[in-house]
């Protein structure tokens, strides 16, 4: 088996093994795939000489606790050939990947997993969170608001051909703010790749401008049911503006419910709700997994509110790494140097990438047996420590 780096000549070979993997076609979703950087992707080649693997890697930036904006490489487009599973493929791609990556700088490495099993194995953990939320329209009355106003501006639904740069814009301003976001850049825009309201499949788009009509949100919305109004995502650059744009889809007419794809876990909606139980959660699901390359560099670059010290020990058997780190934290700046004193925390490096944007407390992976806990105020420590203001939410489907 060799792993081989791919070129632009490469793209057709590329998608056929991928979607050949995935049982489907390319003709079908040609567009999605646009974006693919090629000078980043990867084939594995039998001694024949025949491609049974693919795995690529996206230049994204991650938008840390502390809206710290970093690189993040975006694992995708990984496929082996039914034919040749389970022989040491896949793992012999992330062994390539993974140190591709740290040769290029890269410290942390994100992606979404098709199956939960894959990938923890290879160091990655589940780090943020989203699900559905459901509203019955008739039910949908908002409870006075009880702090802030109402945002103070204005709603035009465009087609999304007739958008421009709009919602580039408005996404790019609010995911800079917006912990666990990726960038996404210009190139799928302009591509048209993923998935709407980047593709260019047709939607309505209810964009919000302020006061002095500068666009700061927008929802992506189309009719899924014959009155199912399913809003694919709300981006906005604050929260009067995102419930501005909640008010709007609600009060839709010949809707009977409206489904909202994309809520983090801490949404407010259904606080703002009169009836609590009009908004309904479902497809509560992982979504963003986070890996670790330079566990020092990773946890300086963060954004800290609260002064502490904690040591880590840090299994990474993916590898074949182990340390221990004492992480101390003054004045929301953090410094992370080896360490020869006894351990708060034992874990693996896939719960650190679990923990490391605020969406998964320490002491939850402490008591799923997870993450060994050497004292007993050691869970709460790391808490404290992790704790962030808002749950990371990433929404960027790649
Ligand atoms: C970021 C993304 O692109 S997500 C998309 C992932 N791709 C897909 O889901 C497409 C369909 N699936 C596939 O193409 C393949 O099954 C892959 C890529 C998931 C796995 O490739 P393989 O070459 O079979 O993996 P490999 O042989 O290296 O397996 C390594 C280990 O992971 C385990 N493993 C691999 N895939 C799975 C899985 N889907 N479920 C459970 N365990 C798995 C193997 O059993 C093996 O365990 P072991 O070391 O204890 O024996």
């Amino acid at each position: 088996m060799k792993i081989r780096s791919t070129t632009a000549e490469d793209y057709d070979v590329f998608v056929d093994t991928m979607f050949t993997a995935f049982a489907r076609f390319p003709d079908t979703a040609a567009e999605t795939w646009s974006a693919l950087e090629m000078d980043r992707g990867l084939l594995a080649m039998t001694a024949e000489g025949r491609p049974v693997g693919t795995a690529a890697a996206y230049s994204f930036e991650l938008t840390l606790p502390g809206e710290v904006v970093v690189p993040a490489a975006g694992v995708t487009a990984v496929g082996v050939l039914p034919s040749h599973r389970r022989q040491g493929v896949l793992s012999a791609m992330m062994r390539h990947q993974l140190a591709e990556f740290r040769e290029r700088g890269e410290f942390l490495s994100v992606l979404l997993a098709s199956e939960a099993l894959i990938y923890r194995r290879f160091g990655y953990g589940p780090a943020t969170y989203t699900r559905r939320l459901t509203v019955q329209r008739h039910q949908a009355a908002f409870a006075v608001p009880r702090a802030g106003g109402a945002a103070a501006g204005s709603i035009e639904v465009l087609r999304r051909a007739e958008c421009g740069e709009i919602l580039e814009e408005i996404y790019d301003r609010y995911r800079r703010a917006r912990p666990g976001a990726l960038s996404r850049p210009h190139r799928w825009w302009e591509a048209g790749a993923g998935q709407p309201p980047i593709s260019r499949t047709p939607r309505h788009i209810a964009v919000h401008r302020d006061a002095e009509g500068v666009p700061d949100g927008y929802a992506s919305y189309s009719l899924t049911e014959p009155s199912t109004l399913t809003v694919d995502e709300t981006i906005a650059v604050d929260d009067e503006v995102s419930t501005a744009l909640a008010r709007f889809l609600l009060g839709h007419d010949l809707i009977s419910e409206v489904v909202f794809k994309h809520c983090p876990p801490d949404h407010p909606l259904r606080w703002q709700l009169e009836d609590f139980r009009a908004g309904e959660v479902g497809g509560d699901t992982d979504w963003l997994w986070v890996r670790l390359l330079d566990i020092p560099r990773a946890l300086t670059a963060r954004g800290w509110s609260t002064d502490g010290e904690i040591v880590l020990d840090v299994d990474d058997a993916a590898l074949g790494e182990h340390g221990r780190y004492l992480l101390t934290v003054r004045n929301g700046e953090a410094d992370c140097v080896p360490a020869e004193r006894e351990p708060d925390l034992s874990l693996d490096v896939s719960d650190l990438g679990s923990i490391y944007l605020g969406g998964t407390a320490p002491s939850t992976l402490v008591r799923a047996g997870h993450i060994r806990a050497h004292h007993p105020d050691a869970a709460a420590l790391a808490d404290t420590l992790f704790r962030t203001e808002r749950a990371p939410h990433c929404l960027h489907w790649f």
